[in-house]
């Protein structure tokens, strides 16, 4: 035996061990030293909140991500229960849960500029919606992003805006008196996902394409390096095995690209006055962002924010606010009788005339079913800048993360007296309500983008945003129309909200929501 060779095997053996346990010891200690730092001197160190969740991010994850799933927003409920309304609810986060502070958090305009806070939105470049408006940290870049983008949601596009919505709830109109005829069971989702992805997909970009946002976990927020690694370095194919959602962010991608270049090429080309529908590209493009903000890769995190944030948005809407009406006969008989004037006589329904009906006027039956459906479930952390805010005793620093879930604001029952019931007239007995308390399309600067208003009617001065425009038109064709009946749905496992995932949603068991279309009132008629 070679005594030499073993003596440098050993020697080697026990400096690499050495290295192992000095790098190991070096670790521990590191965050040794972060957890004590966090718990005692961190500026949040005073604020209520259980210690675990003040030490580390791993208390969130294992209400989000294991062993509960999505779960976090109902533990955040508990600990306001335990500490009171403002608490600590990871190491830079905090948590105010009162329905009068929502202007604090979400304020507006200049003087008190909010920005999104980049880790809970996953605001890096190759995340879902990288580099789009959504994911937009500084106020200022907001701003301009904002301001390019919204003369797309505005008076120009007013035609467009309005045939296109009535043209694609006439396809869905047609495929429910089908489905009558047939006698087949109709998944309400899928449905209405197919009017609101064509919608959005024509209106903005001019073809058809994917989403799924609710498929987009919190697993990326925790661990951003896997998603990353996985999207850059693994095959689509092996992509696609392991989350289809995030395999539509490359496809996507891809689909997008060809669109820009046929839009880039347009706008250079003499023709271009000539195109009937612009596309977003083009406005984004003639817009006055420096040149960088052009960039293919900017323009496609757009059009990918419109059609994940235009898409299941609406159509979840959309389909909770049919099971209501399924599920509370005098309500829904209280709408037909308000629309009455119209089925009688057979005119056609315009966006102008059901904005003037009181009971199904934004305020009311509309309201409630965006309040109820919580699309948007998640807490929108935003933090100040520049400023301090202050929240009762508190002094919160420039810089901390602040939210409130939407979930908890619109179940609060200080507010909104028996929460989980569908109620449209508590928006009616209390005409305050919605300016105070409905955050449904958020608050302040970043308000949702589909509720900027277009004019429907520029002679009569009467305003629609694309959102009110799909819900208004399609609950009225569709509930005036045609008798529906739940089938084999259950409101505990397929309505209410038990997940959060920035979207809403129910119980993983769910099938969605069913439904048969039992009579069709116009072919009963002719
Ligand atoms: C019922 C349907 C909808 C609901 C409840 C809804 C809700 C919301 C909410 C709560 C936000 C704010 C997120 C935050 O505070 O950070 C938001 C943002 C946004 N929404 Fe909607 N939305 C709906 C439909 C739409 C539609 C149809 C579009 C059209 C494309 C759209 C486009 C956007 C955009 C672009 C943003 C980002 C705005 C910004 O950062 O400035 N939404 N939406």
């Amino acid at each position: 035996m070679d005594y030499a060779k073993l003596g440098s095997f050993e020697l080697s053996y026990s400096s690499a061990g050495g290295a192992i346990a000095l790098l190991l010891g070096t670790y521990l200690h590191y965050w040794f030293f972060k957890v004590i730092y966090r718990l005692y001197f961190h500026p949040l160190a005073k604020f209520p909140g259980p210690k675990l969740a003040g030490a580390t991010y791993l208390y969130e994850a294992y209400y989000d991500l294991y062993p509960h799933k999505l779960r976090y927003l109902w533990q955040i409920e508990k600990l306001h229960q335990q500490y009171g309304p403002i608490v600590r609810i990871n190491p830079a986060h905090l948590h105010i849960h009162d329905p009068d502070f929502l202007d604090g958090i979400y304020s507006s305009g200049n003087r008190h500029k909010r920005n999104r806070d980049a880790w809970f939105y996953r605001s890096e470049a190759n995340g879902p919606l990288g580099w789009s408006l959504f994911q937009t940290v500084e106020h200022d870049v907001h701003r301009l992003r904002r301001a390019a983008l919204s003369p797309f949601f505005s008076k120009r596009n007013i035609h467009a805006l309005e045939g296109l919505v009535r043209g694609k709830i006439d396809e869905l109109v047609d495929r429910f008196a089908a489905a009558r005829r047939t006698g087949e069971v109709v998944p309400l989702l899928h449905a209405t996902g197919a009017l609101t992805m064509d919608i959005i997909s024509v209106y903005a970009y001019g073809k058809d394409s994917y989403s799924k946002l609710s498929q987009l976990g919190p697993f990326g927020r925790h661990f951003a390096w896997v998603s990353k690694m996985v999207l850059v370095m693994l095959p689509m194919s092996m992509v696609e095995r392991i989350s289809p959602a995030a395999a539509l962010i490359p496809r996507n991608r891809a689909f997008f690209k060809g669109l820009i270049q046929d839009a880039l090429a347009d706008e250079g080309s003499a023709g271009k006055e000539k195109a009937s529908h612009r596309t977003i590209f083009q406005d984004i493009v003639q817009s006055n962002l420096p040149a960088s903000e052009k960039a293919p890769a900017r323009l496609s995190a757009e059009a990918n924010l419109l059609q994940i944030a235009g898409t299941e948005t609406t159509a979840r809407t959309l389909a909770v606010l049919i099971f209501y009406l399924i599920y509370s006969p005098t309500v829904l008989e209280r709408l037909r009788l308000e629309l009455k004037p119209y089925t009688d006589t057979g005119i056609d329904m315009h966006l102008a005339d059901l904005e003037a009906l009181p009971y199904f006027l934004q305020s009311a039956v509309v309201t409630e079913g965006i309040r109820i459906c919580h699309v948007v479930s998640s807490r929108m952390p935003r933090y100040a800048p520049d400023e301090e805010i202050k929240y009762g005793k508190w002094v919160i620093p420039a810089g901390t993360p602040v939210s409130q879930s939407h979930y908890l604001h619109h179940t609060n029952p200080r507010i909104f007296p028996k929460p989980h019931e569908f109620k449209p007239q508590r928006w009616l007995d209390d005409p305050d309500l919605k300016t105070k308390y409905f955050m449904g399309f958020g608050r302040g600067t970043r308000i949702c983008l589909g509720i900027n208003s277009v004019a429907i009617c520029p002679l009569t001065d009467n305003w629609i945003s694309l959102v009110y425009a799909e819900l208004f038109l399609t609950v009225a064709r569709v509930m005036t129309r045609f008798d529906i009946e739940l089938f084999e749905t259950v409101k505990s496992r397929d309505v209410d909200v038990v997940r959060d995932c920035i979207i809403g949603l129910p119980s993983p068991e769910s099938p969605g929501i069913r439904v048969k279309i039992v009579r069709d009132r116009l072919a009963a008629a002719s």
